[in-house]
């Protein structure tokens, strides 16, 4: 098992090359006047990314209901500006960032140093792209057959908004927060036990920011299967997840329209309340009870 983690492994390889290189000339500018894309980074999505949100980002990265980050994912995926462009920018407005490892600015550089770390991982362990688990012994888990649980999951049919809510948002945006992706992972993986695998296809069908590196990093995170993983009996309950990220329920109102009455005390699991209200045809029942998949979950990935 080769060890490595975000943060000491890719400093070493790959932050200390950036830096070393921040002074140079900038590529970037030459490239902006050319296209129109580099153009709408370097004018607007940065500069107000800096000026308007990246104060606040440590706290705001998590809340879906508001848009704290930076929307910077699709023109990195595409190649509309690279990493070491977007380092050189926020270097030159933070010279000491990396003396501030509690401020806002270092805790966003994390995040690109995410995305690094995953193209690494790529980079040393090409087989990834044939769909093997980074921790090989997850690769003998036999998949319980899941297709309807799939099919309910992607189609936001799941009976809890906080999930329901985030799939319309990939399906209606082509974009999903960083939090509830790691929500509904969790849950398509651990909860319905369907492999990773077919919700990875399916994001890298569905997202603008689709990059096979970083999603499926990020899936394989999720499952904990991967590379400096969340561990496979750490299960993520997505109505608790809701509670703290999306108390009032503004996110999940906003994609589920049909939710916009229920009271926020029950707006994270409505099915009582409507059915009490003689409604229950407004929204989905829960396709699973969360403790007992919560239990199957620790018990199948513990098996390995
Ligand atoms: C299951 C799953 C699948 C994902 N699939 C993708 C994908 O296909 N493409 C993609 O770019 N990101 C993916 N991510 C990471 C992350 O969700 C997005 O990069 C982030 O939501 C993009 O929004 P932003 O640009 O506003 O991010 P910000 O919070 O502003 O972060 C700045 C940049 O850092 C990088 N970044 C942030 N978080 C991560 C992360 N956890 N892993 C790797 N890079 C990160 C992105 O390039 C992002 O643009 C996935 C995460 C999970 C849990």
């Amino acid at each position: 098992m080769v060890r490595a983690s975000s943060n000491d492994w890719v400093f070493s390889l790959s932050l200390e090359n950036h830096l070393t290189q921040v002074n140079d000339a900038s590529d970037q500018n030459q490239l902006s006047s050319k296209w129109p894309l580099a153009n709408e980074v370097e004018q607007t999505v940065l500069p107000t990314f800096f000026q308007t949100k990246l104060a606040n980002y440590k706290v705001d990265r998590d809340i879906p209901g508001v848009k704290g980050t930076s929307g910077l994912s699709p023109y990195l995926a595409i190649g509309a500006i690279s990493a070491r462009s977007v380092l050189k920018r926020l270097m030159y407005k933070h010279p000491d960032i990396l003396y501030s490892p509690d401020s806002a600015e270092f805790s966003w550089l994390n995040e690109l140093i995410w995305r690094d770390f995953y193209r690494h991982l790529l980079f040393h362990f090409p087989d990834l792209i044939k769909g093997r688990s980074f921790n090989a012994k997850y690769d003998q888990l036999q998949w319980p057959p899941t297709e309807t649980y799939f099919q309910l999951w992607r189609d936001a049919k799941t009976g809890f908004p906080i999930i329901d809510a985030a799939m319309r948002q990939l399906q209606q945006t082509g974009w999903m927060h960083n939090r509830l992706r790691m929500i509904v992972a969790s849950f398509l993986t651990k909860n319905l036990l369907v492999n990773w695998r077919l919700g990875e296809a399916y994001f890298m069908q569905q997202l603008i920011d689709g990059d096979f590196a970083a999603n499926n990093g990020g899936w394989q995170w999720s499952a904990g299967t991967g590379c400096d993983a969340q561990p496979y009996f750490r299960v993520f309950n997505p109505q608790s997840q809701s509670k703290k990220f999306d108390p009032s329920g503004k996110f999940i109102r906003t994609y589920l329209p049909e939710l916009r009455d229920v009271p926020d005390k029950y707006i994270h699991a409505p099915f009582e309340y409507l059915i009490q209200q003689g409604q229950a045809d407004k929204y989905w029942p829960e396709i699973v009870d969360l403790k007992s998949s919560r239990v199957n979950a620790i018990e199948f990935y513990g098996m390995k």
